[in-house]
């Protein structure tokens, strides 16, 4: 089982690294292989993240890495599951859910036995977690769906929010899935800091365009040039924004001190450097 550690950066640090170096600190790819969940694990909040591609006929368990030394992976934490392709069966203790793409599960501390069936790409985000709350699962026609943004400025979007304060409970995740309209290329722009919560954001849906995720302090900024299906963490200090080649969708996660969507410092896009 494979584990990439991202460690915290100061934002001092952040503005004298160069290309590589900001890859290895805040990027991971490669986390969809068949069979095997590969795994990111982000000191900012202690977010562990992984992907995998579950075949026909071969299930996968869900076990703890190494890194959080736990019997059992949700001994102390919470567990997000996102289908992004295909038709998964969630088999969670006594449980079961079908999870199909933009349907998300939860499961709550405590949950011992996770296993994955059937054929589909699935995300996992896990946080640490004090409380065992209950299992439920979200599908994306039943969620909260935010418009924002318009087509004149490239950023009309639909975020539709699963786990947070006034949806699924849970006791640090916040997550959910934004998806651009035709045309648009733009996510969160005007930008955005939450100094109280990490965030990591999976791309999805490029095919083979590329995008240029933008993050740092508003005014020093840094990019990334990110492919289909990478991840990036953003710290609590550090914008999140991209423009894509084409249209995308993204997978948005966060954990920290509130469950609280709104508690964001919104930035002026004059303001960026
Ligand atoms: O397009 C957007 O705007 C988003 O999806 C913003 C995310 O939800 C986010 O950054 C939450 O903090």
């Amino acid at each position: 089982m494979s584990v990439t550690r991202l460690w915290s950066t100061h934002p001092d640090d952040v503005a004298r690294l160069g290309t590589q170096e900001l890859r290895e600190r805040f990027v991971l790819s490669g986390l969809f292989t068949p069979g095997e969940v590969t795994w990111g694990y982000a000191h900012d909040d202690r977010l562990l993240v992984g992907g995998v591609l579950v075949e026909d006929g071969s299930p996968v368990t869900l076990e703890a890495p190494e890194i959080i030394k736990a019997e059992y992976l949700l001994e102390r934490r919470e567990l997000g599951l996102v289908g992004l392709a295909g038709e998964v069966t969630v088999t969670a203790d006594d449980e079961t859910f079908a999870l199909g793409a933009h349907d998300v599960v939860y499961l709550p501390l405590g949950t011992r036995d996770v296993t994955l069936s059937g054929a589909g790409a699935v995300y996992l985000v896990s946080a640490p977690a004090h409380a065992r709350l209950t299992a439920a699962k979200a599908g994306r026609d039943e969620v909260e769906a935010l418009h924002l943004g318009e087509l004149v400025t490239s950023n009309e979007r639909t975020i539709r929010k699963y786990i947070h304060a006034d949806g699924i409970a849970s006791n640090q995740l916040v997550l959910g899935i934004t998806t651009l309209a035709p045309g648009s290329v733009w996510n969160t722009m005007p930008p955005h800091v939450h100094p109280r919560r990490t965030e990591v954001y999976l791309y999805d849906g490029l095919g083979d365009e590329v995008l240029v995720h933008l993050m740092g302090e508003p005014g020093n900024t840094r990019h990334l040039l990110l492919h289909d299906r990478d991840a990036v963490v953003s710290p609590p200090w550090s914008i999140h924004t991209a423009s894509g080649t084409g249209a995308y969708t993204f997978v948005w996660a966060m954990a920290g001190e509130n469950i609280d969507y709104t508690d964001v410092t919104g930035i002026t896009p004059g303001d960026l450097r």
